[in-house]
């Protein structure tokens, strides 16, 4: 018989570690490890690892000069975790004891935790004073060198930077903005999404469950402000779960489809129309496979390397290595192509990605207009507050990123742009 091992938060948070950098899994992905964990000692195991996954790059400069020969991964990840937590002012007596009690408990790695309790002392003890002035944590190669060669090093450093600050709360209202920025204690931003700088749980932030807002990155929300959608539009969104776009969508009054393949992520987009109130025709399926015709907005949220959301989850950097890029970008030239064959006289389509990355945006938006002469982009409905026109790309689209919006606390970043027939 296997007994079940419940995990404290911080052990919980190196096993999360061991898979995100051992196994290649988004914390989104992990098993096992916070199954039996009460809500509050989930969270915290959460946060422990997202903050030891940003802090990373620095962890590893101060272990180097600690530790002659590396430790095995999970000792390792162990001594992150210490690093990040005692250098961010964490309680040195409470930090050092529970990770060397941690790892005093493993068969195969007790051994070690000598080391584990003289490193993580030298750390409380001055060694991890140089913290502040480390260098911002850089992205791993595999990510930066494609990312140099699109936006040069500068531009990827205030990328990293705003990646290391990590993200605000943003939030879309169903109505009244204002109202809902002044309940919440937030700002409202010039698109018109409410930003709150420090928040607890979300879910028992007001307003929440009578549905009044959504969790959704202002970068995210932008698609559907700019199509500015009115009521009685028909509206087909492709790839729609969780469902953020849907609920704006739906919110304006459209009649809205919204087709996604995985059935586990619709139920989230049928749990966020139910708290809402919203309603919308939710098809589960292939968008590849779908066949319909008289839509006036057609939505392709493809699915992508969703490298613009490394602030929200540092875990990305890690845990992939840009192998899926190929089958990725091959996937959205063909969801962009079936999109546009159910694109009538009239609509509008609306291809976007939270990546970074120009071959999942501008160069899928280039080359289609390549291949398709009745095509073209209309970068005029970008024209709404707190979009900077120099955003806007050559081939007519818009280009979002993390190191934008610097004073009000960055976006995620997007691109996206509204492609119709000619007229
Ligand atoms: C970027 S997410 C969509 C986010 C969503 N539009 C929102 O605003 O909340 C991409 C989605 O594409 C879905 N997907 C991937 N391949 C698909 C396919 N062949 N057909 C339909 N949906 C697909 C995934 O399940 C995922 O939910």
């Amino acid at each position: 018989m296997t007994s079940r091992k419940t995990h404290s938060p911080r052990g919980a948070a190196v096993a999360l570690l061991d898979q995100v950098i051992g196994q290649g899994r988004l914390l989104s992905e992990t098993s096992g490890v916070l199954r039996d964990m009460a809500g509050a000692q989930r969270a915290e195991a959460l946060r422990l690892a997202t903050d030891t996954l940003r802090g990373l790059d620095r962890a590893d400069r101060l272990l180097s000069r600690a530790v002659r020969k590396k430790p095995p991964l999970h000792v390792r990840n162990a001594l992150r975790l210490g690093t990040v937590e005692l250098c961010l002012g964490g309680d040195a007596h409470g930090v050092v004891s529970d990770l060397v009690g941690y790892i005093s408990k493993n068969n195969r790695y007790r051994h070690l935790k000598g080391l584990v309790n003289a490193v993580l002392r030298q750390m409380a003890d001055g060694a991890g004073k140089p913290w502040n002035d480390l260098r911002i944590p850089r992205l791993p190669k595999w990510l930066r060198d494609p990312l140099t060669e699109a936006w040069g090093n500068g531009s990827v450093s205030a990328m990293e930077a705003a990646h290391f600050s990590g993200a605000p709360l943003d939030v879309t209202a169903k109505s009244d903005p204002s109202g809902v920025a002044k309940t919440l204690g937030g700002t409202l931003l010039p698109t018109g999404s409410i930003r709150l700088s420090s928040y607890g749980q979300v879910s028992a932030l007001e307003g929440f469950e009578n549905g009044d807002w959504w969790v959704q990155d202002a970068a995210a929300a932008i698609p559907v402000q700019a199509l500015k959608p009115g009521p009685g539009t028909r509206v087909l969104d492709m790839c729609a779960a969780p469902g953020g776009k849907t609920l704006q969508f739906a919110a304006a009054g459209a009649e809205v489809t919204a087709i996604d393949a995985s059935d586990r992520r619709m139920d989230r987009v049928r749990e966020n129309l139910e708290r809402t109130k919203l309603s919308a025709e939710l098809v589960v399926g292939d968008v590849l496979e779908f066949e319909a015709e008289g839509y006036d907005i057609i939505l392709l949220d493809a699915p992508c390397s969703s490298t613009g959301t490394i602030r929200r989850h540092p875990d990305l950097p890690y845990a992939k290595d840009g192998s899926e890029f190929g089958d990725l970008i091959a996937l959205q030239t063909k969801m962009l192509d079936h999109a546009v064959s159910l694109l009538a006289p009239g609509g509008r389509l609306m291809y976007c990605t939270c990546s970074l990355l120009p071959d999942e945006g501008e160069v899928q938006i280039e080359e289609l207009l390549q291949r398709r002469d009745e095509l073209r982009t209309d970068p005029t409905i970008f024209d709404i507050p707190g979009i900077d026109p120099e955003w806007l790309t050559e081939e007519g689209g818009l280009r979002l990123r993390p190191d934008y919006w610097p004073d009000l606390g960055g976006m995620d970043g997007f691109y996206m742009a509204c492609v119709t027939l000619r007229t």
